[in-house]
């Protein structure tokens, strides 16, 4: 019986598994934590904990920013009684109503931290550490699914003189409460979903909350009072910041919201992957391993309806699993990947975006779907996640009050 080897419990690693099993492979999940969720389960730790990163970066009352009705599955949807925008318990029991639905539980090793993935002939060798006896093991796997997410490792951007700064750093990751920027004035680095909401929920404890991004279309509206906004930093000195517009004020603390680097310490170089400036290649179709496709990534584009995206994903990476498609050759999947990148670059895409969806997300789908011959995702979820991005971006104070309904395949109705 084929084996597949499952890196990961969140979202994309348990939707994997419901897919793997279905088909009749032997599955193992190995999960480092003692629990199912990954992103969504709430740790109150930061930093290291027995000498292992934290992994969520889950922070208190967190409340989505996408309406639940694009959150769930295709075939297991999240439950019709609460408002759209959920609490991220909400999500963790969810999940865990989803890996109970499907008897995935039994698959999973739990306080098992993948170390090394070995390509040993035609076998992947999966070593691992047991956190609960602390030995390090092994074992073999015909196929590897790589489900680690991609929102645990912070980046920075590099400010000049930040040495010469007194004050306080921190990145989104190691966020988890608002109440530790009691009085404080704060200095928010991006503007991103995170740099955006965040400067917001910060704002009701800081005394007052600087935005410094250079977008241009970001209205004053979107903010509280004791919030502003500031171009980018040129540099740092002990107190605070210069802007490039040459104003100066003073902080107690940096808050980086720059976002996260895609990162799998646990492949070497011989597995094929490697990434450029936050670009993982080289893949087909932005999912399975194009030097080795006994190797597949779950989950890597962002802006999208993530679970719907991961779901349509294993199934397309499992029709070739199961031998009811043939992967194309080497060459070929090396060309479909870089005429459609090319086509990208010549737009201006930074490598950095290259796996940004957005509005986009309903081609790739498509793709895959017309691909692999595997079902597509209802147009509706595409429809609906525009409409509530477009809604964080107008009304960012007040979105969340908006509630949804699906009507059918293809339509939605704001309820008030
Ligand atoms: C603050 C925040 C808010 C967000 N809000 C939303 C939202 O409102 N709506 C939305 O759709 N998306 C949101 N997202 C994105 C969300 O993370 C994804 O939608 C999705 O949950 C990612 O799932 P995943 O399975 O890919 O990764 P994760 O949820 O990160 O799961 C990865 C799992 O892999 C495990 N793991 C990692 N490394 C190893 C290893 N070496 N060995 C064993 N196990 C390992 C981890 O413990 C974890 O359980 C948010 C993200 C963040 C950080």
């Amino acid at each position: 019986m084929m084996s597949v080897c499952i890196i990961g419990a969140g979202t994309a690693g348990l939707c994997c598994a419901r897919h793997s099993i279905a088909n009749g492979f032997e599955t193992t999940v190995f999960e480092l934590s003692d629990r199912i969720g990954g992103t969504w389960v709430y740790n109150e730790a930061t930093g290291a904990v027995n000498g292992i990163d934290v992994h969520s970066s889950m922070y208190k009352n967190l409340r989505t920013n996408l309406p639940k009705e694009v959150m769930g599955f295709p075939d297991f949807e999240i439950g019709a009684n609460e408002a759209s925008y959920v609490r991220s318990d909400e999500i963790c029991d969810f999940l865990n109503q989803y890996a109970n639905h499907f008897d995935l539980k039994k698959h999973i090793k739990f306080d098992s931290y993948v170390i090394r993935v070995l390509q040993r002939k035609t076998k992947w060798q999966v070593l691992f550490k047991d956190l609960v006896t602390n030995k390090i093991e092994f074992q073999y796997f015909d196929k590897v699914l790589v489900a680690n997410g991609h929102y645990h490792t912070p980046n920075y951007s590099q400010i000049p003189n930040m040495e010469r700064f007194k004050g306080q750093f921190l990145h989104s990751h190691d966020f988890r409460s608002r109440e530790v920027f009691e009085g404080k004035s704060v200095l928010v680095i991006g503007a991103g979903p995170s740099g955006m909401d965040l400067s917001n929920i910060i704002s009701r404890t800081a005394d007052r909350v600087t935005i410094s991004h250079h977008l241009t279309d970001i209205g004053q509206h979107s903010f509280f009072e004791n919030v502003q906004q500031k171009p980018d930093v040129r540099e740092l000195d002990e107190k605070g910041a210069f802007f490039v517009d040459g104003s100066y004020q003073e902080f107690d603390t940096v808050f980086f919201c720059t976002g996260y680097k895609y990162a799998f310490p646990f492949l070497t170089v011989d597995s094929g992957i490697y990434v450029e400036d936050n670009y993982v290649q080289e893949l087909y179709k932005q999912c399975i391993n194009i030097r080795n496709p006994s190797m597949a990534l779950i989950g890597l584009p962002f802006y999208v309806c993530a679970a719907q995206m991961m779901d349509i994903q294993a199934r397309f990476i499992m029709s070739y699993y199961n031998g009811s498609n043939e992967l194309p050759s080497t060459e070929d999947m090396l060309k479909d990947t870089r005429d459609r990148m090319g086509k990208l670059w010549a737009e201006g895409l930074r490598k950095r975006h290259a796996h940004m969806l957005g509005p986009k997300q309903i081609d790739y789908f498509t793709d895959l779907s017309q691909t692999a011959g595997v079902k597509n995702i209802k147009p509706v979820m595409t429809k609906l996640h525009n409409e509530s991005s477009k809604c964080f971006n107008e009304n960012l104070l007040h979105f969340r009050e908006d509630n949804f309904a699906i009507l059918d395949d293809e339509t939605f109705i704001k309820l008030n």
